[in-house]
């Protein structure tokens, strides 16, 4: 031993940043949606919206003649139907949240993922199923999203991507919501909060009460098994979990309430 004292390293602490995903259901009854806007516009720090439509851009295709098709819970998108969703969520959607968070005093900027070239996805390969013009995730561009937040700007993403060679591409929203999280932990630590209708996941779908307050990925497994998971909940706690693996601090779901500091009532999932 030399006497002599080591220095200490020094862990730099990562400022924190929130992304928050909104459904279909919130996007679809206004008084929810305002309800949640104001609350997402007073959640202080550093934050990101993601937002679906599905159930809107369903009711304006049908409207147009157009079938839609849902398959493991992703929209089959035809030529067509890419045309809907770009204009439903690209559009009419993404343009009023933006415009009702400036009236909040948030300085939010609508984007797609061709945006700032800020996500790039690859069109699904065609194995059993021809999904058309839906995207993986392959790149988040983490640099050009900071520039917009270190700019004040808090970004508002719809549920389209981009492929690099002028092809939009409809990516999931809660897809987006955790892939666009993984890449923004390379610069903070990041929690996500998937906001929808129910206060949680349900041990008992027909029990409102029946929150289960945290999901680890032992507890999981076991809601799998006994089928506790079902619909739209399935892809969501994967999504989750692939979330987490990819280096996402913390993952909050429930009802619009968990923003508020108070509410305690919903489903915490960690690894
Ligand atoms: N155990 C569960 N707890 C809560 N919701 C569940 C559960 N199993 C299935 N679900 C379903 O998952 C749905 C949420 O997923 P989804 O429809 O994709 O929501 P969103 O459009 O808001 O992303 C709920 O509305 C509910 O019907
Ligand atoms: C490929 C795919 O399925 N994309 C979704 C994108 C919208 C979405 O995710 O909306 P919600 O969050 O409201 O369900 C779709 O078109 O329905």
């Amino acid at each position: 031993m030399s006497g002599r004292v080591q220095p200490r390293l020094k862990i730099k602490q990562m400022e924190k940043l929130s992304i928050v995903k909104i459904g279909g259901n919130i996007i679809e009854d206004q008084a929810s949606l305002d309800v949640f806007l104001k609350l997402f516009s007073n959640l202080e720090g550093k934050k990101i919206l993601v937002h679906g439509g599905g159930k809107r851009a369903t009711h304006i295709a049908s409207k147009l003649g157009i079938e839609s098709k849902m398959i493991n819970g992703r929209r089959i998108t035809d030529a067509a139907t890419l045309e809907v969703i770009t204009m439903v969520y690209g559009g009419l959607v993404n343009k009023n949240v933006v415009a009702k968070l400036q009236a909040l005093n948030t300085n939010a900027i609508g984007l797609t993922g061709a945006d700032a070239n800020s996500i790039k996805s690859n069109k699904r390969p065609v194995k059993d199923i021809d999904f058309g013009f839906v995207g993986d995730v392959k790149e988040v561009s983490h640099t050009a999203i900071d520039k917009l937040i270190q700019a004040n700007f808090t970004p508002v993403f719809c549920a389209i991507t981009h492929d690099g060679e002028g092809q939009l591409l409809n990516t999931n929203a809660d897809t987006i919501t955790s892939q666009v999280a993984v890449g923004m932990s390379k610069l903070y630590e990041t929690s996500i909060y998937y906001c929808f209708e129910l206060i949680g996941v349900l041990r008992d779908i027909n029990d409102k009460d029946s929150v289960v307050k945290h999901i680890d990925s032992n507890t999981y497994q076991d809601l799998l098994e006994k089928g506790i998971i079902a619909d739209g909940m399935l892809p969501k706690l994967e999504n989750c979990f692939d979330a987490l693996y990819g280096g996402v601090h913390e993952i909050n779901m429930g009802n619009t309430s968990m923003l508020t500091q108070e509410n305690d009532n919903f489903t915490k999932i960690t690894l």
